[in-house]
C-alpha cells in the first residue's frame, strides 16, 4: 500500500522512516521540504505540496505540531481538502484537541474522504521502534483498513468510538504525564537540596510502587541536565492547556494540572521549548530563596 506522509519533525520523521524498513512505499511532505532528502535516500518519493501527496496516495499520515499546524495542512492552498475525496482516507496522528479534529473531520467527510484521529502515546524511541499506543477514533472502516501500518507503527492500537475520544484520551495521559514530571522535579531538587544523593532517590523510587519508565528513562540525564528534545517542552505545555480547556468544558477542578501548565509555560518563557519536557526541572532547580 503507498502511505503519504506529512510532518517530518521528530515523530514523523521515525514513523515514515518505519514504514519505509517494513515494504510500505511512503510519499513524504514537510513544510522545509529539506527535511525529506533523508527520507528519499530510504527509497521515499517527495511531494511538493500536501495536496500533491493525497492525490497520489490512498492512505494519508499527518504528525504536525499543534492545530494550528494541523488546521493549516488541511484548509490552506494546496492542502489536503483539494484532493481528498471519495475512496481516499486521512488519520490525523497529531496531539490536537477534539474540536479541531471534529473541524478536520466534517471537512474530509463532507468531500467524501474518511478520516480517523489517531494519536499515539509514546515519545521519539517508541517512535523509532515501532512500540507507539495508538488511540484511534472515527471512521472504523479505515480503521481496519490502517491496522498493517498501525501494527509496523505501534504495540498496540485502541479504537475509541466517535471523533473526540482519541483525542481526549490523548489529553488525559498527557495530563497526567506533565503533572508527574512536575512532581518528579521537585522530588529531584528536594534530595539534592536536603542532603541526600539523587542517584539513591532514582533506585529507591525504581524499586518501589511508583516506579516507571519515565523516571528510569529520563532521571539519569535530568541529574546532569541533559533536556536533548524527544518530547518538545512546548508540546508539552500545549497539551497541558488543551488537557486545561477540556477540564474547563465539564467543570473538571485541576489544580494540580494548572499548577504544573505553569511550569512548563515559565520554562517556555526562559526559552526552554524546545528542549525536552524534562527541563521543567531547570526552572526548580535554578529557584532559590
Ligand atoms: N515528540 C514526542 O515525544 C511526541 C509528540 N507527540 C505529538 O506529535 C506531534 C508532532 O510532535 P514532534 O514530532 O515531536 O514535533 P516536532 O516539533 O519535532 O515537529 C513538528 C512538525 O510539524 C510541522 N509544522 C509545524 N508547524 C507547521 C505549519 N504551520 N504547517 C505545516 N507544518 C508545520 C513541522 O514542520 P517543519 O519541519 O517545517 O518545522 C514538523 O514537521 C505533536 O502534536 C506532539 O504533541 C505525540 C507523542 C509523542
Ligand atoms: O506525547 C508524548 C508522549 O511521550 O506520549
Amino acid at each position: 500500500m503507498e502511505i503519504g506522509f506529512l510532518g517530518l519533525g521528530i515523530m514523523g520523521k521515525a514513523m515514515s522512516m518505519n514504514l519505509l524498513k517494513n515494504g510500505f512505499k511512503v510519499t513524504v511532505w514537510n513544510r522545509t521540504l529539506s527535511k525529506c532528502n533523508e527520507l528519499v535516500e530510504f527509497g521515499a518519493s517527495i511531494g511538493e505540496t500536501p495536496a500533491q501527496v493525497v492525490k497520489k496516495c490512498k492512505l494519508t499520515i499527518a504528525m504536525l505540531s499543534d492545530p494550528a499546524a494541523t488546521r493549516s495542512v488541511v484548509f490552506d492552498k494546496d492542502g489536503v481538502l483539494e484532493q481528498i475525496g471519495s475512496g481516499k482516507g486521512y488519520i490525523d496522528m497529531s496531539t490536537v484537541d477534539p474540536e479541531t479534529s471534529s473541524k478536520i473531520s466534517e471537512a474530509i467527510t463532507s468531500k467524501g474522504g474518511a478520516f480517523l484521529e489517531a494519536p499515539v502515546s509514546g515519545s521519539k524511541q517508541p517512535a523509532e521502534t515501532g512500540q507507539l499506543v495508538i488511540l484511534a477514533a472515527g471512521d472504523k472502516e479505515l480503521y481496519e483498513e490502517a491496522i498493517p501500518a498501525f501494527d509496523v507503527l505501534g504495540k498496540k492500537s485502541f479504537f475509541l468510538g466517535q471523533i473526540g475520544n482519541g483525542a481526549k484520551m490523548k489529553l488525559v495521559v498527557n495530563m497526567i504525564m506533565g503533572s508527574v514530571m512536575n512532581a518528579f522535579s521537585e522530588g529531584l531538587v528536594l534530595s539534592e537540596r536536603s542532603g541526600l544523593n539523587p542517584h539513591d532517590l532514582l533506585q529507591v523510587l525504581d524499586l518501589g510502587g511508583i516506579a516507571n519508565p519515565m523516571f528510569r528513562g529520563k532521571g539519569p540525564a535530568m541529574l546532569k541536565s541533559n533536556h536533548s528534545p524527544a518530547f518538545p517542552l512546548k508540546h508539552q505545555q500545549k497539551d497541558m492547556r488543551l488537557a486545561l480547556a477540556l477540564g474547563d468544558e465539564n467543570a473538571v477542578s485541576m489544580p494540580v494540572a494548572a499548577a504544573a501548565n505553569e511550569s512548563f509555560k515559565k520554562a517556555r518563557s526562559m526559552g526552554f521549548g524546545d528542549l525536552d519536557f524534562s527541563a521543567v526541572y531547570e526552572i526548580l532547580k535554578t529557584t532559590k530563596d
